[in-house]
């Protein structure tokens, strides 16, 4: 059975965020960027992978009729574990879309809840999915902590899941608006709006390649950079992008996070005629 406009719109936001380039240290069709372990094939397949947990998210949320939406998430949870299972057998073991399979999971179960109950908002549905939920996952020591799990106790970031608790005010307040007003070929419009959630991002993927927390302020930086240069509709701007995906490689930096940001970005944009 064909897959319906949500899930669809899911699956092609993680291939429009995959083919978009040339983005610094990320994989696009034509450089793997700092990631030796993956190619743009590898996205492909692991994007197809995901369409039957996009297709469980969605039911679940347009089935949902509690009156605690946190059982929404909790329902979400288990599947979207499978999913990284699922996504691994189609990687061959490479993780290309753990964060996304996250979020995205977040915002396609919020959208198809809100497509049944068109008074509600996605960000406050998700911010009622979430909440609790940096508390719950980190608030105790685990056996094997994570690349986000290291950082809420060394830094205090919460990472995706900090993210995903307030609602993704950098998507619903900064990058979705951004993306809107935007100009130029689809490339050169989804390049400058991953450009400018790097530049308020705490990417916790960055984070955890670099070693140190101090990385952020510096990305940012450089992000803001491009866009002050006339970001990807401008030859200084492209020509910075150029050199700062030649530093990020040298360093083995990427924003895998930022990647992740944009895709559920793309993602509403599909669904409200934005893209
Ligand atoms: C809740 C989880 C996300 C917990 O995962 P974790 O404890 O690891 O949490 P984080 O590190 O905070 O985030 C995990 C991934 O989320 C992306 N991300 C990072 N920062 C942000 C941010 N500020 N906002 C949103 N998203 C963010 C990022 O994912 C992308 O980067 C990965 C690729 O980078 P790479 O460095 O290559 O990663 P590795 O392969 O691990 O390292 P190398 O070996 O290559 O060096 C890729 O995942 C991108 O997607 C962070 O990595 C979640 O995993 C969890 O608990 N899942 C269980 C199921 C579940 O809750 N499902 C939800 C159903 S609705
Ligand atoms: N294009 C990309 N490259 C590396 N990691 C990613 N995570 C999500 N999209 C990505």
């Amino acid at each position: 059975m064909a897959a319906s406009t949500i899930t669809q719109n899911a699956v092609k936001a993680l291939l429009y965020e995959v083919t978009t380039c040339p983005k610094p240290g990320l994989v696009d069709p034509v450089d793997p960027g700092s990631h030796k372990d993956m190619d743009v094939f590898t996205f492909i397949d692991s994007s197809l992978s995901l369409e039957p947990y996009f297709t469980f998210c969605e039911q679940a949320g347009s089935a949902f009729n509690g009156s605690d939406l946190r059982e929404l998430f909790e329902k979400l949870r288990p599947r979207g574990i499978q999913a990284e299972k699922e996504m691994l057998a189609a990687t061959h073991g490479i993780n290309t879309h753990k964060g996304a399979i996250f979020s995205l999971g977040i915002f396609v179960g919020a959208e198809a809840y809100v497509q049944k109950h068109p008074d509600q908002d996605v960000f406050a549905v998700i911010r009622q999915m979430c909440r609790g939920l940096v508390k719950h996952d980190l608030g105790k020591a685990s056996a094997a902590p994570t690349a986000g799990e290291k950082q809420y106790r060394k830094y205090g970031l919460g990472g995706a899941r900090a993210m995903a608790e307030a609602g993704y005010p950098i998507i619903e307040d900064v990058a979705l608006p951004f993306l809107a007003k935007s100009t130029g070929t689809t490339n050169q419009r989804l390049l400058d709006t991953l450009m400018k959630i790097a530049t308020q991002a705490a990417d916790s993927t960055l984070i955890k390649r670099a070693g140190s927390v101090t990385v952020v302020k510096w990305a940012q930086e450089q992000a803001q950079h491009f866009l002050d240069l006339g970001g990807a509709k401008s030859q200084a701007g492209m020509a910075f992008l150029a050199e700062l995906n030649v530093t990020f490689k040298e360093k083995n930096y990427s924003l895998g996070g930022c990647a992740d940001l944009l895709i559920s970005t793309i993602f509403l944009a599909l669904e409200r005629g934005i893209l």
